[in-house]
């Protein structure tokens, strides 16, 4: 059984952009830079959020922080948005999900500029990944594709299940797999899909992103088949100086034994998220800068 990485595969992906980040400041005089957008105290997103600005500040790239308390209303948050798609200097927003529910996320989304979406989730950006044009792609289905590459594990032909609808991961990471040259055979699996256990077990490759701690079992894969856990779940555990713990939305010490090859949580699908986060940045500002010139 082989332990996919994600922090190996991120290390390499840093080096890239490190590099890449200098050329950049060499060249234009200012360094690529990520806006983000905190509306509240939520304690695991603030957490997320301290994880892009270390990104940010180890690789050289420029960061600015807005965390609005909670009460922020539609207009101001629209207002800074459009602040920041109008500022030369910032080339990257993020808007940190979920907000609050008296905000609406698709207004909200749809008001970054689509130049500067490096999440990818206006609908220009999804509209363009699933007809197979350039444009940013959610960071996370990125992330799970770079693992792939790295440890040479092609789809093509593939049965892949992906356990998850979600706008963020689920759909854009099953239209990723399914485009030419990905060429893998895929069905989408949730919460109301009968006969789950039947279906999972025809994976050759099972990608879980439904957000709910260790419930892929032992029962429900394929032997030798390649698991890749998307989830990121806190679950109380006093005896740990946090309080809690990390697990994934799979029963990990039960269905590693059984697989060829299965990412960990914590260390491998979410470092790759920020990694792809920093790449789209990049791109953001070389994209930008380019058209300034
Ligand atoms: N607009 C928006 N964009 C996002 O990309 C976004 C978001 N909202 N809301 C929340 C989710 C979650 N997310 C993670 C990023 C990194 C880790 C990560 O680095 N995880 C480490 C552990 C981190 C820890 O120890 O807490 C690991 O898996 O090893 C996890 C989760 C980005 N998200």
């Amino acid at each position: 059984m082989q332990i996919l990485t994600g922090k190996e595969v991120a290390e390499k992906v840093y080096e890239t952009l490190q590099s890449d980040c200098n050329a950049f400041v060499e060249k234009y005089g200012f360094p690529p830079t990520l806006a983000v957008i905190l509306v509240g105290t939520d304690p695991a997103s603030q957490s997320y959020v301290q994880g892009k600005k270390q990104a940010c500040l180890s690789l050289g790239f420029g960061h600015r922080d807005y965390h609005l308390d909670a009460e922020t209303s539609q207009d101001e948050l629209l207002e800074l948005i459009h602040t920041l798609n109008n500022d030369p200097s910032v080339h990257g927003i993020l808007v940190q999900m979920p907000l609050p529910p008296h905000l609406d996320a698709d207004l909200v989304i749809q008001n970054i500029k689509v130049e500067k979406d490096v999440d990818g989730f206006h609908p220009q950006n999804v509209g363009n990944l699933l007809i197979g044009k350039p444009g940013f792609i959610s960071c996370t289905p990125l992330g799970v594709l770079h693992i792939l590459d790295y440890y040479a594990l092609s789809c093509e032909g593939k049965h892949v299940v992906v356990l998850g609808r979600s706008n963020i991961v689920g759909k854009p990471m099953a239209s990723l797999l399914m485009q030419k040259g990905r060429d893998a055979t895929v069905t989408i699996c949730h919460s109301k899909t009968e006969e789950l256990e039947q279906i999972t077990k025809q994976a050759d490759i099972l990608i879980a992103a439904i957000g709910k701690p260790l419930f892929v079992t032992e029962s429900m894969v394929k032997e030798g088949c390649i698991v890749i856990d998307v989830g990121i779940n806190r679950v109380e555990d006093p005896s740990r100086k946090r309080g809690y713990r990390l697990v994934g939305d799979v029963d990990y010490e039960h269905v590693a034994p059984h697989c060829k090859a299965i990412t960990p949580v914590p260390g491998g699908v979410g470092v790759m998220t920020i990694a792809m986060l920093m790449k789209n940045t990049m791109q953001a500002a070389l994209q930008l800068a380019q058209k300034e010139m």
